[in-house]
């Protein structure tokens, strides 16, 4: 396993880039440490695949470097990098068994038998499939295909990373979970360097100790996921991570104090010298409560999700979403929100412009 150095990179897929749209990934500098569980979230569009292409050696980045630990790979081709790559769809030969389906890649490496069987049956051990090991993958089930596809992107131990591109996509929604908490529990075992690349929130944050969020081919903040959760560097990340996202809330700043509809809003700290072209207040749902007092609001929307209610309420012509777990207000009732000041965060063009508490 390596670390992995991802170096003032960009990348056009036009001849003559001249202007930041031009550029898919627009600058990237950054590093997967070596043993790392990362994933890269972002929505379609965003530039993950490019990305992915350019670790693996499909593609050439127009500017930039990657090295694996200090060498310089930028150049090298795809079988000359020591990757293995778990697609969206499985890759195995329906005609051999799971045995040999796993051992393909060892044998493929000359690796000798007495090896290829242990790590096989190692393998086949941490994906509870050693029954399946003398039956044809033809007959496998489309969520067993997938897990015999993974295991063969980890059964080599001599590999830089292992990187899975959607990897759930084909999977039924109820055998989702297991596949997820089966590969967390690999990584752990393995402690290979994987980078897990997906569009959904849920996969990345159970997944992955460090998350790498993309937005428009630029990384806007890469955390844990309480860190994203909890103190989302961009509003995009407010937005985009959270069941429902973060409220992003228009609102002025004067004399230091940051105004939304007409009330001053304690913020979690000071703001932040400068200027910008918008200000608006974050504030998770989950940081919102109905009190006796504090914004008056009207609610519009009451949704009982199980374990907890989403109440929507207009303040002014905002909306605010809040969750609760008692008993929700009636459609149409004038209620009163209060904001957790220490969760309270100003974003100046979209970035994080309080300091935090006790900075
Ligand atoms: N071969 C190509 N030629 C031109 N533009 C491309 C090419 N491949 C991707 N792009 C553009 O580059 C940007 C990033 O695309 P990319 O496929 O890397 O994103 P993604 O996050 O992987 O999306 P998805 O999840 O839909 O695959 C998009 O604007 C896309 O239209």
């Amino acid at each position: 396993m390596a670390k992995i150095t991802l170096s003032n990179l960009r990348h056009s897929y036009y001849p003559n880039p001249s202007k930041p749209d031009d550029y898919a990934l627009k600058h990237l500098d950054l590093s997967w440490e070596d043993g790392g569980a990362y994933a890269l979230l972002g929505p379609s569009g965003c530039g993950k695949s490019t990305l992915l292409n350019i670790i693996s050696g499909l593609l050439v980045p127009s500017e930039g470097k990657i090295l694996f630990d200090d060498k310089d790979v930028t150049h090298l081709k795809p079988a000359e990098r020591n990757i293995a790559q778990v697609f969206q769809f499985p890759v195995i030969y329906d005609t051999m068994t799971v045995f040999d389906n796993l051992a393909f890649p060892l044998r493929n490496r000359q690796v000798d038998e007495a090896t290829v069987k242990s790590r096989v049956e190692a393998i086949a051990d941490m994906l509870e499939v050693t029954d399946m090991l003398g039956t044809k993958a033809a007959g496998l089930s489309p969520d067993n295909k997938q897990k015999i596809s993974m295991g063969r992107g980890l059964v080599r131990d001599d590999i830089n990373v292992v990187m899975f591109d959607e990897p759930l996509t084909v999977i039924d929604p109820h055998l989702k979970w297991k596949l997820r908490s089966k590969l967390k529990e690999l990584h752990q075992e393995l402690k290979a360097t994987m980078i897990y690349v997906t569009h959904d929130q849920t996969e990345a944050l159970t997944f992955a100790d460090q998350v790498v969020v993309m937005q428009e081919g630029e990384v806007v903040q890469i955390g844990t996921p309480v860190e994203l959760f909890e103190r989302p560097t961009h509003t995009f990340v407010g937005h985009f991570i959270g069941s429902p996202g973060m409220n992003i809330l228009p609102c002025e700043v004067s004399g230091g104090k940051a105004m939304f509809n007409g009330q001053s809003i304690t913020l979690e700290g000071e703001i932040e010298a400068g200027e910008g072209k918008s200000n608006e207040i974050g504030i998770r749902p989950e940081h919102v409560t109905i009190a006796d007092n504090g914004l008056e609001a009207v609610v519009s929307k009451v949704s009982d999700v199980g374990r907890h209610n989403v109440v929507e309420a207009m303040v002014g012509g905002t909306k605010v979403a809040s969750i609760t777990e008692e008993s929700a207000p009636n459609l149409g009732e004038s209620i009163h929100l209060q904001f957790d000041p220490a969760k309270t965060r100003l974003y100046r063009d979209g970035w994080i412009a309080t300091k935090s508490a006790g900075a």
